[in-house]
């Protein structure tokens, strides 16, 4: 079993961890529906897609086919749109990235109730500009982590109050980086965390973030 799926596990096991009985109804998908390769290969296929969006240049007919082409996709895929509740893109916590292309693919590499170490590379479209990450971006990463650490070992439901975040240097896209997050403590529901992303030695972001404890009923 991978990292990332022991991750999952832990995430989803005992009747008090992030299992569907105590998620919100809309964060829990109806049992008997699973990722395929093949989807997980069109969500690939839409973060290379987005990367070379956002470097082309092309000329006036490829962008006019191009255009058609993407606009045909919509169409087709529209034609198959499913309920929040049966949405794979982002619920599918045992595939690195969750199978969604709004923050870049986090894979854990250790993983415990206080801990967690992964590495991750922003392509292309995370640009800000002259080479450095979107300060936008980062944040997205931060909350991916924290979220899932805070969420994790039995825990209840939380969802994030605040995500402090230091850019304490440019994040270099298209280079591996290292993120590592830990819970701190836990007040009452409160539950604090904090986390850093590096490229090698250099300190580019850190973040503190609370997370609030659900109350019943809370979407
Ligand atoms: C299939 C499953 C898939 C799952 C995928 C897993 C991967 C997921 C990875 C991604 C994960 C992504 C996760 C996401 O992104 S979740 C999405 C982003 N977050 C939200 O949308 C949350 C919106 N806010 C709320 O819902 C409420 O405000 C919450 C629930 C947070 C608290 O409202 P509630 O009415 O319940 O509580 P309270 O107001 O009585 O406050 C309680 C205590 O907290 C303190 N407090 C509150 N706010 C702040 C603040 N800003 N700074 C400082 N302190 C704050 C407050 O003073 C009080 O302290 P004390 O007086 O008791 O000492």
């Amino acid at each position: 079993m991978s990292t990332d799926e022991n991750a999952a596990e832990e995430l989803l096991r005992g009747p008090e961890g992030l299992g569907r009985r105590d998620m919100p109804t809309s964060w829990t998908r109806r049992p008997g529906i699973e990722p395929t390769p093949d989807f997980l290969a069109m969500i690939d296929a839409l973060r290379a897609l987005q990367d070379d969006v956002t470097a082309a240049v092309p000329p006036p007919d490829v962008l006019v086919d191009t255009t058609k082409t993407l606009s045909e996709l919509s169409e087709r895929l529209r034609a198959y749109a499913a309920p929040e509740r049966d949405q794979l893109t982002g619920r599918l916590i045992t595939v690195p990235g969750r199978g969604q292309t709004m923050s870049p693919v986090l894979h854990l590499d250790e993983w415990s109730e206080h801990h967690a170490r992964g590495h991750v590379t922003f392509g292309r479209f995370y640009l800000g500009g002259n080479g450095a990450v979107h300060g936008g971006a980062i944040p997205l990463l931060f909350d991916e982590i924290l979220g899932r650490l805070a969420n994790t070992g039995g825990r209840r439901p939380s969802r994030t109050a605040f995500l402090h975040v230091n850019y304490r240097s440019i994040t270099p896209i298209g280079v591996e980086l290292q993120i590592e997050g830990r819970f701190e403590r836990e007040e009452g529901r409160k539950r604090f965390l904090t986390a850093e992303l590096r490229h090698g030695d250099t300190l580019c972001a850190d973040a503190e973030g609370l997370f609030v404890q659900l109350k019943p009923g809370q979407p």
